[in-house]
């Protein structure tokens, strides 16, 4: 692991009841995030997610977004080099990958490159009629919008995600543990949790990120599904 960033920032949020002790390696928050933060900390909560995770989620989506199309391509190429260099990626036949939305680390590159090497690629679809789990279907495939405004494509056949030998994820942070934060629906969490009661070796689940995603540690759920390894531009973290 790289050694920590000088911009690295201790921050202690006081969220009613809860504490989150957040340290986050090279955020730096502008004014217009931190007032966003504020805000979101002064508000009652209302909804389902513990504050904190809310939190980092806001924090983490501004980071992202903020990236230039530069900085998008030249992690994309490091993260694919790391991701085809490991064991788990020279066994694979069928890999899950994702359309970047929301400045999320960019598989296109992985994507490319393992289409060429004969592997095959889907991408998630939302379940029509399974609330909340995944689908997938060919990357290569004629595409439509789903209701997040991400496109997944058109198809009747589909691959289920026991078929699945490595599943690239998307993320919004994640830490030292393995531990994901995801956009906040449950969707990988519902689709693999038969991970956590099967003795099969796969598939493989792997996160794919900036590295400056990495929180000291998240809140662990009860359905949070671990990860085996995260591939940033700055190498692969195996766990
Ligand atoms: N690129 C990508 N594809 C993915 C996911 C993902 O996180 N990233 N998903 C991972 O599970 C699933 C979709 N889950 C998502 C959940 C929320 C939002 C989102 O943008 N939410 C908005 C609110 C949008 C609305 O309510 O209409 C937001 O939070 O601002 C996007 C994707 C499947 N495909
Ligand atoms: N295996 C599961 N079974 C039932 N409900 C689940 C399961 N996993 C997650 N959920 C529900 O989904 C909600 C969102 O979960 P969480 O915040 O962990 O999503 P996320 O990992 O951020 O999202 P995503 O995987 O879609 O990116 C939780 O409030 C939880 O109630």
């Amino acid at each position: 692991m790289a050694s920590k960033s000088v911009f690295e920032r201790k921050a202690r949020f006081f969220a009613g009841t809860t504490t989150l002790d957040l340290s986050v390696q090279g955020l730096s928050l502008t004014a217009a995030q931190w007032r966003a933060l504020s805000f979101t900390m002064s508000i009652q909560q209302d909804s389902t997610q513990p504050i904190d995770r809310q939190l980092i989620r806001q924090a983490m989506r501004g980071k992202r977004q903020s990236l230039s199309d530069q900085q998008q391509l030249k992690h994309a190429k490091a993260i694919a080099k790391h991701a085809m260099s490991a064991n788990f990626f020279t066994r694979a036949q069928t890999i899950a990958i994702y359309l970047a939305n929301d400045g999320e680390a960019n598989p296109v590159v992985l994507a490319e490159k393992s289409l060429y090497r004969g592997k095959q690629c889907v991408l998630p679809i939302l379940h029509p009629t399974k609330k909340g789990f995944l689908q997938f279907a060919d990357y290569r495939l004629p595409r439509k919008k789903n209701k997040f405004g991400i496109e997944e494509p058109i198809s009747r056949e589909f691959v289920k995600a026991q078929q699945l030998d490595l599943v690239f994820m998307p993320l919004v942070a994640f830490d030292q543990q393995g531990g994901r934060l995801g956009m906040g629906g449950g969707f990988y969490d519902r689709s693999f949790e038969f991970l956590r009661h099967s003795t099969l070796p796969k598939p493989k689940l792997i996160g794919l990120a900036h590295s400056f995603q990495q929180v000291e540690s998240l809140p662990i759920e009860e359905w949070d599904v671990p990860m085996h390894a995260i591939v940033t531009e700055k190498g692969l973290i195996e766990f």
